[in-house]
């Protein structure tokens, strides 16, 4: 395949008359109106949206442990299927990446896939327990470059364990990503603490469990002068927690779901555990809030908390099903939905929140870059008009649990280039 690509009439962020963008050695060689060579792969993008790929800081691939249910390789077609070009993998495998065997281990297989850029997330403790701070410093220092720390699916709960993590993240230069629950307060929860809850007969997670551990830990955070990342925000009540924080200057960043952004707590009434999900599915108020701080920038980007589970971990009784639910192949989409179509946002906010923030907050310098001449080329190209209905069956993943199924979405990812080389075309890799 020819290592020049010409994208020939793409309206860069969504904005002004169509361009051709020339990509040739991995970087936007030319803007404008290139002369084309032999040699040149040409995409007709016919006034499509020219993004910068997309960056997941929160994706579960599964892998070591769980590969019946996604691989790094699988996830790596959803991600890049869905207009990603870097995602971040979190620790909580079998065995847990809480060592730099399991996370250069995980680096080197995305290496291998060669479809997105993955980058282990370490475990902030041994094993997840919370008790003993794993060894950031080795995993910071492998090959796989450790730059996110997270005991995600679990709350890092003890104050002195979340103190001394943030302490020792200031002098590695890394991040600390919390998923925030207090888990004396959601004991046997299976949904949003509420009316809806109550009356279905499910234990109630309520808001302030989130809401007094993202209060703590901006707090920590900001005595230690360490950067905190708040993983799945999904009430109202934390969007003030976190504005409150970064008005008196807290280093805090924080990340919401397309599925806290979409999808309401009304899904209970389906009693189909596919919507089941950590931190619950909340109210329709929650949601309103959820998008508008989006917008204003109080949280920071959106990150899919992509977690595949197999059929027989879905396909249960409500209370023993595992929580989560499939996002790299439709976060684009919901993104649409709920933020371009409403007016919240337009292409330069969607590059924004799905690229450059969450580039910014990882660090990652090759990605989430300006679309001029000389940057890296990882793009992606948007049918913003199109429609497409989801079928998890069809989706990439190997597992099948996506709570979008049967719905039509707007937002068709039609091209994805991870420095200059196509990872998906027209819904297909390569
Ligand atoms: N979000 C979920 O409901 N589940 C995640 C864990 C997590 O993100 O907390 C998983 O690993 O399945
Ligand atoms: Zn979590
Ligand atoms: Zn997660």
């Amino acid at each position: 395949m020819s290592d020049r690509v010409l994208i020939k009439g793409a309206r860069l962020y969504g904005e002004g008359e169509p361009v051709d963008v020339l990509v040739s050695n991995g970087i936007i060689a030319e803007i404008g109106s290139p002369a084309v060579s032999g040699d040149t792969e040409v995409v007709e993008a016919g006034g499509q949206v020219l993004l910068p790929g997309f960056v997941d800081l929160h994706t579960h691939l599964r892998e070591p442990g769980r590969e019946d249910a996604e691989t790094v390789e699988s996830g790596s077609a959803a991600a890049a299927l869905g207009g990603y070009t870097a995602v971040f993998a979190m620790a909580n495998t079998d065995p847990v990446a809480d060592n730099s065997v399991v996370v250069e281990h995980v680096w080197r297989r995305g290496r291998e896939a060669g479809l997105v850029d993955v980058h282990p997330v370490g475990a902030v403790t041994v094993g997840l327990k919370g008790e003993q701070l794993a060894e950031l410093g080795t995993m910071a220092k492998s090959a796989a470059n450790v730059r996110i720390f997270s005991d995600d699916g679990h709350c890092v709960d003890d104050p002195l364990i979340m103190r001394r993590a943030l302490e020792y993240s200031t002098a590695l230069g890394v991040v600390i990503a919390q998923h925030a629950e207090e888990p004396r307060l959601t004991v046997g929860a299976q949904a949003n603490e509420g009316e809806r809850a109550s009356r279905l007969g499910y234990a109630g997670w309520p808001a302030s469990a989130e809401e007094s551990i993202v209060a703590r830990d901006c707090l920590l955070a900001q005595h230690a002068g360490a950067r905190l990342h708040v993983c799945h925000v999904s009430t109202a009540g934390t969007a003030d927690v976190l504005s409150w924080a970064k008005d008196r200057g807290t280093r805090v960043s924080a990340e919401v779901t397309p599925h806290h952004l979409l999808l309401t707590d009304d899904r209970l009434e389906t009693y189909d555990p596919v919507n089941k999900v950590n931190p619950p599915l909340r109210t329709g108020g929650d949601a309103a809030r959820l998008r508008a701080a989006l917008a204003e920038g109080v949280i920071d980007c959106v990150a899919t908390d992509h977690a595949p589970h197999p059929v027989q971990d879905k396909d249960c009784e409500w209370a023993v099903a595992k929580p989560g639910m499939l996002g790299l192949q439709t976060a684009l989409s919901v993104v649409a939905e709920t933020m371009v179509r409403t007016g919240l946002l337009d292409w330069r906010g969607v590059a924004r929140v799905m690229s450059e923030r969450p580039a910014e907050i990882a660090g990652l310098p090759d990605h989430g870059r300006p679309l001029e001449t000389g940057e890296p080329a990882n793009l992606v190209l948007v049918d913003p008009d199109a429609e497409w209905t989801v079928r998890g069956a069809e989706l990439a993943s190997i597992a099948a649990n996506t709570p979008y199924e049967g719905m039509r979405l707007p937002g068709v990812v039609t091209l994805t280039l991870l420095r200059g080389r196509i990872t998906a075309r027209e819904g297909k890799i390569g």
